[in-house]
């Protein structure tokens, strides 16, 4: 099926079951479709059939429960490397998250279920870990599609080995709660390759395009956005476009949203098929956490593309 484009300009690809066999004329064109807007847009819209409607519902209502936890517990999810509970920060009072590293292996749920819920929470465990590991089936089909147009498949297999999943679990408050202060997320790019963010009924994400307009974002809950983070840009030599984005709450109704963030664990290296007369080497090999902690050690803007500053050549 053609890539379409959403209202609000983003292009929104179908991600099904029956144009996932590679090799098919569908799968092709959605290969090809997926590269071309993380080269132009930064990102897109999936449309899928993994997490099915009653599994929405699902991770949105534990997700409130997990926020409606005391912060004396939610600050337990203290980390060292990801963030770990963010919440009532003088200049952003209406964001609260938590992060959920490791979010598609069973210890990874487990041991963070039994940080907040000391008695167990067998349901939160169970669905968490089911929901993770469908959006990250979505991520690896999206590296599957990337890998596959850039002629880097004897990659593949090695990157998704060493991708490991962080969700991030994000709730902000009605403005009118906070002296009407609608900030939600300052403006950033993401560290990360993937960013797949699913968001319950209330749109406040606003993304700049390469021109640098700056539009707002609309999708639904049963559409992921996927976001091209700084780690994809320097893996595919400047190709792919990490775009910074914003969070600014309008409505004054609550808005929940999970980001599923895929990091490569270990060295990212240019593959030699993207470097050419055209696209000479622009990174240095780096570690993806090393960039992370680059970013959150305040040591550069963090509205700037960080990994240029960090490992950029000829930065
Ligand atoms: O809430 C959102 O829509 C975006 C959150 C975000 O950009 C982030 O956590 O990196
Ligand atoms: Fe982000």
């Amino acid at each position: 099926m053609a890539a379409s484009q959403s209202p609000c300009k983003i292009p929104i690809i179908h991600i099904k079951k029956d144009n996932l066999k590679p090799g098919t004329s569908s799968w092709k064109t959605s290969c090809h479709e997926v590269r071309h807007a993380l080269e132009e847009y930064g990102c897109f819209l999936v449309v899928q059939d993994e997490v099915s409607e009653q599994l929405e519902m699902e991770i949105f209502d534990l997700v409130k429960e997990l926020f409606d936890l005391p912060k004396e517990t939610k600050s337990k999810n203290n980390l060292d490397i990801f963030l770990g509970y963010v919440g009532q920060i003088p200049h952003a009072p209406i964001h609260e998250s938590l992060g959920i590293p490791n979010v598609t292996t069973f210890e990874g749920v487990r041991d963070f279920t039994n940080l907040m819920w000391p008695s167990g929470n067998k349901r939160f465990c169970e669905t968490v870990l089911t929901y993770a590991k469908l959006v990250a089936k979505v991520e690896q089909m999206v590296d599957n599609m990337v890998f596959e147009s850039y002629g880097t498949m004897k990659y593949l297999e090695s990157h998704i080995e060493s991708t490991t999943y962080v969700l991030r679990p994000l709730k902000y408050s009605p403005p009118e709660m906070h002296n009407s202060i609608d900030i939600g997320a300052d403006v950033h790019t993401d560290k990360s390759f993937i960013t797949i963010l699913h968001q319950n009924q209330v749109n406040a994400l606003k993304v700049e395009l390469r021109n640098g307009e700056w539009i707002d974002v609309d999708f639904s809950p049963t559409s992921f956005l996927v976001i091209a983070g700084d780690a994809y840009q320097a893996w595919s030599n400047d190709r792919i476009y990490a775009p910074r984005h914003t969070v600014i709450m309008k409505e004054n109704k609550e808005r929940y949203c999970n980001a599923l963030f895929s990091y490569h664990n270990g060295m990212v290296k240019v593959p030699e098929m993207l470097i050419d007369e055209q696209h000479p080497l622009a990174f240095k090999p780096f570690d993806n956490f090393d960039l992370l902690r680059f970013y959150l050690s305040n040591k550069t803007d963090m509205s700037a593309s960080t990994v240029k500053v960090y490992c950029g050549i000829n930065a």
